[in-house]
């Protein structure tokens, strides 16, 4: 008799050993490796921009007000002004390769590849973003397709937020609902305290100060968040202070010139203070000459960092009286951050390597 299945599970391949009385081991195949980040749009325009904001901002993780409410304002007030308004802004920044998000994304996933081959460990590393493409669900089909029956999900945000982190782990778990025979499943919180990230981003800084010399301050420039999210319980704001913290100290003698912001409010609501413009204004009217923006929270450059940063907030200083604004990319493809997180990946192996013990 023919057996009917729910038809939400989604079909495995054909498995010749499925009914075998005495099978062999089955081989979990190659380690996999998801690393998730936010997504952009494919092209720098208003339609492709309005498909990308329309599922961003519909995202209950990020817009936390009913629905009901929310879709008539998001369609009647911002899909319909904010796309073109983005499109000239994104255009300034698109690369030969599509958006520095993507581009700077795929060269990191690339290097983690490159450096877990070169530790010895047969690893598959796949790229999905949140929102749009590559999406999660074919990277997933990717590492399904390749073998993997391990997975480690590595979201590219070193500080936990719902609205980021969750959201990437909420979007796996859905995916996963939908499998039959489901792959077993790790996911990396956070990284903020990371040694290996911690020692990047000063390496960064001193790479850069040692070619143009030091500013008289830093300002380390992280996301906004609404505030209430924090009060909440969301702990981005500590993470956020932790890494500041951390840096400082890494950077002895010179840890007093790191100052923190928070950029890229969104809505009227209040978010975490104090954002990052008006503090450069500030510092200008106040005389300080020289900064350095940099904005760790970021680990690929995007439009909210080359953009906002990079072009804005240098306007903003320089109108008020500054004279010198150097922004300092992000981690991007730096091979000294890409085996910090094959390193960060291998901690998540216990029990899954030939030889290892599970510490679990
Ligand atoms: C790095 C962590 C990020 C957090 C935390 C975050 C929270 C957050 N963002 C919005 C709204 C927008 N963010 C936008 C762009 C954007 N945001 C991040 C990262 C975080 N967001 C990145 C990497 C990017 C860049 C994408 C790119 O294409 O380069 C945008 C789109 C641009 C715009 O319209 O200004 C919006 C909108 C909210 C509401 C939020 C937390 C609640
Ligand atoms: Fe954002
Ligand atoms: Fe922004």
């Amino acid at each position: 008799m023919a057996i009917s299945l729910p038809s939400r599970y989604l079909p495995e391949p054909a498995d010749p050993q499925a009914f075998s009385t005495n099978p062999p081991p089955r081989d979990p195949g190659p380690i996999g490796v998801l690393m998730i980040n936010l997504g952009t749009p494919d092209q720098p325009t208003a339609p492709a921009i309005r498909k990308y904001l329309a599922e961003f901002l519909s995202d209950p993780r990020v817009i936390e007000i009913p629905q009901w409410i929310w879709q008539v304002i998001l369609h009647a007030f911002i899909l319909t002004r904010r796309p073109r308004a983005l499109a000239p802004r994104y255009e300034e920044i698109w690369l030969e390769g599509g958006s520095p998000l993507l581009v700077w994304s795929q060269a990191q996933s690339q290097g983690v590849q490159e450096a877990l081959t070169s530790q010895g460990i047969e690893a598959r590393v796949e790229l999905g973003m949140r929102y749009g493409n590559p999406s999660i669900a074919d990277a997933l089909a990717r590492l399904r397709a390749a073998g993997c029956d391990r997975i480690v999900v590595l979201p590219m945000y070193p500080q936990y937020a719902a609205s980021t982190t969750a959201t990437a782990v909420d979007s796996v778990t859905a995916c996963a609902a939908r499998m039959r025979n489901q792959p077993e499943l790790r996911f990396i919180k956070r990284y903020h305290d990371l040694p290996g990230y911690i020692d990047a981003l000063a390496t960064h800084l001193l790479r850069h100060w040692e070619d143009q010399g030091k500013p008289e301050r830093v300002l380390l420039s992280f996301h906004g968040l609404p505030r209430r999210t924090v009060e909440q319980g969301d702990p981005y704001y500590r993470d956020c202070m932790e890494t500041a913290a951390l840096l400082r100290t890494r950077l002895g003698q010179d840890g007093h010139l790191i100052h923190v912001s928070f950029q890229s409010r969104f809505g009227a609501e209040k978010w975490l203070e104090p954002y990052t413009e008006p503090t450069l204004r500030d510092w200008a009217r106040q005389g300080v000459r020289a900064v350095d923006v940099l904005c760790p929270g970021f680990v690929a450059d995007c439009l909210e960092t080359l953009e906002e940063i990079q072009m804005q907030c240098r306007d903003a200083f320089l109108e008020e009286g500054g004279i010198q604004f150097r922004y300092v990319p992000c981690l991007n493809d730096d091979p000294q951050w890409a085996l910090s997180l094959a390193d960060l990946v291998q901690t998540h192996l216990a029990g899954w390597l030939p030889g290892s013990k599970s510490k679990l």
